[in-house]
């Protein structure tokens, strides 16, 4: 017996199984601490990819800030500084082409969707998605304001459009634009390409300014199949294998164009084409891609807060010319969904981790307009934003991106979808109303940037060399924030009100803090 004791002892195998098991409990020992340094660092373990979709009860399941630090934090420190910054002369004016050199871009875009793949010719793509504009207020279109409203930097050198070429497209004071050729960039800020995006900044010499300030997100009349066509193309290529759907987008696409120029399909046929379009977002959301589901998230938390920025800003009465909030409109797109409103914050967290990510970079930044007092300002509010401490306190990491792309064959995945939103982005010369191109626009360029920050294909390799940006895309960014949190506040403000209007419970997290203050 004990002969057999020393024997097993010494048996290999033997020590080779307790060298193994020694191995799996120093293992499972550096996961537990790991797992315990990462909540203590956030709060709690921060995916915030999984659980978002689904009905939150209070936080946004498993993501890193809860809905009422978000709240807090957006009225005590966001919402302030962000207000003060878009207002700068800095961040006021976004280069944007004008009217008339679209019809070239449009078709670029149409290029870069590979319909050519489905379809035989690019005119019966043009035909397909190009926009009838059927955005019948004023107010869809923008205006060209006075070259000496611009900073010194802004001015063209050279090219400058004449002014009898500055054609005022519309006479109320919300549509201002000044199309005055860009030829000079920042200093410091370089020319680098955006994978994300379809930017083509560096090549179109016709590039002009447009003061958003003057040119609010609100309601423009834009609806109707046109409208709703640009964003099933949108959320359908979310998914670009689906060809098959891409066809049936289309056959369906010119189909509701032929509805309506000819009347050439019956109700029962147009009903059965709107069921299809609207079913769309679903299956892609859901069954077909799931891998792409943070861009769809995205997407969608984009698209509720241009609902909302609609809604809140609507022409209640055209003959009175009355604007104000229309309630039902945000309840009925975005508020009865809670998958909508949670992708809205999950967007808003996202770029948010961006602006924070990038901080060191934005902080050294120049923001040079010409206007020492003005640039000053514009720096110290930049500072306070990506380094406030409250945030960093409280929410300092609202998005956890480095557990992406950790899978195999991860870099040709980014890439396919990297392409994909450089289409999307495409899309955005397809649309037919002036003013929400050019939002639709900054927008999508502002996500693009935040996309480039936290999932740059040579984020670990060469960090310092990541952050580079065009001066275009920091304008997006930083916009595209501010227009992320008004969104935000906005639904945390009408909660009490729409709950009295709609008299029944609307899709909001449990624990909502009663807001009241933070009007947007
Ligand atoms: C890029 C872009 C910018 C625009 N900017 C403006 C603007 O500034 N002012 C303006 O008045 N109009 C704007 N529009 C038009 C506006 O977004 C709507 O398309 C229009 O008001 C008609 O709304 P709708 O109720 O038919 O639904 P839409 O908003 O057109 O939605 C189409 C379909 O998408 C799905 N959907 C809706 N919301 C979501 C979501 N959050 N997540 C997932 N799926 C969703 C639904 O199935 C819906 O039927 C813009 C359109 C685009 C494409």
């Amino acid at each position: 017996m004990a002969n057999h004791e020393i024997d097993e002892e010494k048996n290999p195998a033997i020590q080779l199984y307790w060298l193994i098991g020694a191995l799996l409990v120093i293992f499972f020992a550096i996961l537990l601490s790991s797992t315990l340094y990462d909540n203590r660092n956030t709060g709690k373990s921060c995916m915030c990819i999984q659980g978002v979709g689904k009905h939150s009860s209070g936080v946004l399941k498993k993501c890193c800030c809860d809905y009422r630090v978000v709240s807090q934090l957006n009225k005590e420190v966001l919402h302030p500084l962000l207000q003060e910054l878009v207002k700068t002369p800095f961040f006021r004016y976004f280069k944007d082409p004008p009217p008339d050199s679209l019809s070239n871009s449009s078709i670029k875009s149409l290029a870069a969707l590979e319909l050519s793949k489905v379809v035989s010719s690019v005119a019966s793509l043009k035909f397909g998605l190009q926009d009838d504009g059927k955005c019948h207020l004023r107010d869809c279109s923008i205006c060209e304001c006075p070259e000496k409203e611009f900073p010194e930097p802004f001015k063209a050198q050279s090219h400058q459009y004449s002014s009898s070429n500055l054609v005022c497209l519309e006479e109320n004071p919300e549509g201002t634009v000044d199309r005055t050729i860009d030829s000079k960039t920042f200093k410091g800020w370089v020319e680098v390409d955006n994978p994300w995006t379809n930017d083509d900044e560096t090549d179109n010499a016709e590039m002009t300014y447009v003061n958003l300030q003057l040119n609010p997100e609100r309601y423009t009349g834009y609806s109707g199949p046109y409208a709703k066509r640009i964003w099933d193309a949108i959320y359908l290529d979310n998914c670009p294998q689906n060809y098959q759907n891409l066809l049936n987008l289309l056959f369906v696409t010119n189909l509701h164009y032929s509805v309506a120029l000819y009347n050439v399909v019956d109700e029962e046929d147009l009903a059965f084409l709107n069921f299809t379009t609207s079913n769309f977002d679903k299956d892609l959301a859901g069954e077909i891609c799931p891998e792409k589901n943070i861009l769809y998230k995205l997407i969608s938390g984009l698209h509720s807060s241009i609902s909302i920025h609609i809604a809140a800003d609507y022409l209640l009465d055209e003959a009175l010319n009355t604007w104000g909030r229309n309630l039902t409109l945000m309840y009925d797109r975005v508020l009865k969904f809670p998958d909508r409103v949670d992708n809205l914050y999950f967007t808003f967290l996202f770029v948010l981790r961006a602006v924070t990510k990038a901080a060191n970079y934005l902080d050294k930044a120049s923001y040079d307009t010409g206007n020492p007092e003005d640039d000053l300002k514009t720096q110290s509010w930049i500072e306070q934003l990506v380094y406030h401490p409250k945030l960093k306190f409280a929410c300092p990491l609202p998005f956890n991106e480095v557990r992406l792309w950790k899978g195999k064959g991860e870099p040709d995945l980014m890439q396919q979808i990297q392409k994909q939103f450089r289409n999307i982005s495409a899309l955005m010369d397809c649309i037919g109303c002036e003013k929400c191109r050019l939002w639709g626009k900054l927008q999508f360029l502002g996500l693009g940037t935040a996309l480039k920050i936290l999932f740059s294909v040579n984020s670990q390799e060469h960090l310092h060399k990541m952050f580079q940006f065009q001066q275009n895309e920091v304008i997006a960014l930083i916009n595209l924030l501010n227009r992320l949190l008004e969104s935000v506040m906005l639904v945390h403000e009408m909660w009490p009100s729409l709950e009295k209007v709609m008299g029944k419970q609307v899709s909001t997290p449990s624990d909502q803090p009663s807001m009241t203050g933070g009007h947007v």
